[in-house]
């Protein structure tokens, strides 16, 4: 790919926990302003391979990674960057709502406090936040009640509003609707069509149609490897690779 259409990189990555290997010889382009979709079945490395580009390995003493995360030309392991300052770029959205047991306002505050931004700031921060995350209007009269207390739809929502009011490049998303509802999984699709505006994001999901509808790419993934990666609709409807049209067609995984 041209690097101007290049975002973030994987090049040549392998990754090992202990003696087992779970990424081989990873190879992908993320191009900017798009949504690409991991798929694969379970245990191919789709969230590990998420994760080392957040520096979420960096806690596991048994993990070993080669090759280059790459973002903006710049390797994500190569001393230049904290793990902080990572994050910071590179934001990430969990399977998992994971609210902080503190106020909703207190949510996205938080990470605005650790990064050093001005307080006189924050307040407008956080509101544009919460109205780029599509709930604003359902939040804004509530703002110093619990998190906890919202529901699973809006706490994935504010979890994203988290992320994006730090600015990221890039947003990675982990299953980020799987224990939602229909209704809050596509309020969470048209949010994440919606911010391909201003951002790159990764999505790793198992929901076919979900690839589908919101990836412009999509990289099927088997046992550690990239199988095959390619517009969204061509993978789908003229997989190259037998195993991915398996795959696809629902016919293992
Ligand atoms: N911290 C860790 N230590 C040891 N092994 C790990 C660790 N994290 C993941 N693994 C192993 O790495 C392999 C890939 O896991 P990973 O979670 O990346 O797969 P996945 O494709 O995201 O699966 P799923 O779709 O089920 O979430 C699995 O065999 C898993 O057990």
């Amino acid at each position: 790919m041209n690097n101007d259409l290049v975002k973030l990189s994987a090049e040549s990555v392998n990754l090992w926990f202990g003696s087992k290997q779970v990424l081989k010889n990873i190879n992908i382009d993320f191009a900017p302003n798009q949504v690409t979709a991991l798929i694969g079945p379970s245990g191919c490395g789709k969230s590990t391979l998420l994760r080392a580009f957040n520096r979420m390995h960096d806690l596991s003493p048994d993990a070993r990674i080669e090759g280059k995360l790459v973002l903006e030309g710049q390797d994500l392991y190569d001393g230049h960057f904290s793990a902080t300052q990572v994050r910071r770029r590179i934001g990430m959205v969990f399977q998992k709502a994971n609210p902080f047991p503190k106020s909703i306002y207190e949510n996205i505050n938080y990470g605005l406090k650790i990064n050093d931004i001005p307080k006189a700031e924050r307040k407008g921060i956080i509101e544009n936040a919460l109205k780029e995350s599509y709930i604003w209007d359902e939040l804004k009269t509530e703002l110093d009640k619990p998190a906890t207390r919202l529901s699973g739809g809006q706490q994935q929502r504010l979890c994203i509003a988290r992320a994006v009011a730090l600015r990221p490049e890039v947003i990675l998303m982990d299953e980020p609707c799987s224990a939602l509802d229909p209704l809050s999984t596509l309020k969470i699709e048209e949010l994440i069509v919606k911010l391909k505006k201003d951002y790159t994001i990764v999505i790793v999901t198992h929901n076919m149609q979900q690839a589908q509808r919101v990836a412009d790419k999509t990289v099927f993934m088997y046992l550690g490897e990239v199988i095959e990666e390619g517009e969204t609709k061509e993978l789908f409807n003229n997989p190259k690779n037998e195993l991915t049209g398996n795959y696809v067609k629902g016919r293992f995984g």
